[in-house]
């Protein structure tokens, strides 16, 4: 068996939610023949979504050249550590900050973050979510821990609440949202660099982190008090929204924060009678903003009740029907933006980074 022929066969392959192929991405590790079985260990730096499923495309070329009668892939992820944007102190133990967005408020982007965040967690990453949103903190309620209070150790640093297994902290834990609401940018730009410096988090591949809706003061500053990795910029299909998505563009391309691109939600309604698809808000509205902005359209999630329900009872999607089509659409979108994250940026030594303390 020649390896040789074996690397150029891999080295052609492109799996759909990667900007390049498996071999110049540094996955292959080590290729064995175990006769009749050809052994390709991957080690993956970013988790992805049906790999296992897509790689056996290749099973029968792969025979062919190395006379084995079956490949057998070992798959493990070692998620890298990406370049912050910015200079902002990095946090213990986190390897990538991924700022969830949105222009304007209502769009969803809270129940995106949390969906998203529970996605990347099945693909097999460690996850945390910090609730930034400190006019509207909904993410206890949305992961059924509303009332939950972070413990506190001898050294100050917060116990993150754990759920559905990914842990949280969040701004409403900690003051009531009367009190925050009275707070101007430098305030709870402060609060948020504590509670996301002050939270034992962990050791932690992806810290999804749910900034409050819109694009002025506030955002800007704590966009930049964030060691941010990348953001998202989550719309509705309504021109309103969507104009809204293109200033949250701006606003990160101001601060240079990689946009790994745009989510559409309440993109279509399904009847749950007939079935019938309904563009309520218009249709093409994320598609023409991402190839405007140039950023990727990362995926449409329907007006689905089912999203609203399973929120308000603290059981979101990803968790309440995790083999729906639903869920598939959110693995779908967390596999894209560990992949676009993975390649927006440049990939650091992870204990440089992220010290344990
Ligand atoms: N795809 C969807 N289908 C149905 N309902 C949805 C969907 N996405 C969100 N919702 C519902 O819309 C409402 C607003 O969602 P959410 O709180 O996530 O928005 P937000 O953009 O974070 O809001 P805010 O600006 O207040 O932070 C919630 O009641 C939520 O359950």
């Amino acid at each position: 068996m020649n390896n040789n022929d074996i690397m150029a066969l891999l080295a052609k392959f492109i799996p759909p939610h990667w900007g390049r192929d498996l071999v110049s991405t540094g996955a292959v590790r080590d290729i064995s023949l175990q006769s009749p079985r050809l052994v390709i260990k991957l080690v993956l730096p970013f988790v992805d979504y049906q790999l296992e499923t897509v790689l056996t495309q290749l099973d029968e070329n792969l025979c062919r050249v190395s006379g084995a009668e079956q490949v057998e892939w070992q798959i493990s992820v070692d998620v890298a550590t990406l370049a912050r944007a910015n200079d902002a102190q990095g946090v213990s133990g986190v390897r990538n900050i991924i700022a969830i967005s949105s222009g304007k408020g209502g769009v969803g982007k809270s129940t995106t973050a949390v969906n998203l965040a529970l996605a990347l967690q099945r693909l097999g990453a460690r996850v945390g979510i910090l609730d930034a949103d400190v006019y509207g903190p909904s993410i206890p309620m949305m992961l059924g821990v509303a009332g939950a209070k972070p413990s506190m150790s001898d050294d100050k640093m917060m116990g993150p609440i754990q759920a559905h297994g990914i842990v949280a902290n969040s701004i409403g834990f900690l003051v009531s949202t009367k009190d925050a609401t009275i707070w101007r940018g430098p305030m709870a730009s402060k609060a948020l660099t504590q509670i996301l410096q002050e939270t034992r988090w962990g050791e932690l591949d992806y810290l999804v982190v749910d900034l409050p809706p819109g694009t002025g003061d506030i955002q800007i500053t704590m966009s930049q008090g964030v060691p941010t990795t990348a953001a998202v910029v989550v719309t509705t299909p309504q021109n309103v929204a969507l104009a809204d998505a293109v200033k949250g563009i701006s606003m990160f391309n101001k601060v240079h924060v990689p946009v790994l691109g745009v989510i559409e939600n309440m993109s279509y309604h399904i009847c749950g009678q007939c079935g019938h698809q309904a563009e309520l808000f218009g249709a093409g509205g994320g598609l023409r903003v991402s190839q405007q902005q140039q950023v990727p359209l990362l995926g449409q999630l329907p007006l689905d009740a089912r999203i609203g329900v399973d929120m308000d009872k603290g059981r979101p999607t990803m968790i309440a029907e995790p083999d729906g089509a639903l869920a598939e659409a959110y693995l779908t979108i967390a596999a894209r933006v560990a992949s676009g994250l993975y390649f927006s940026g440049k990939s650091v030594p992870t204990s440089l980074y992220t010290r344990v303390i």
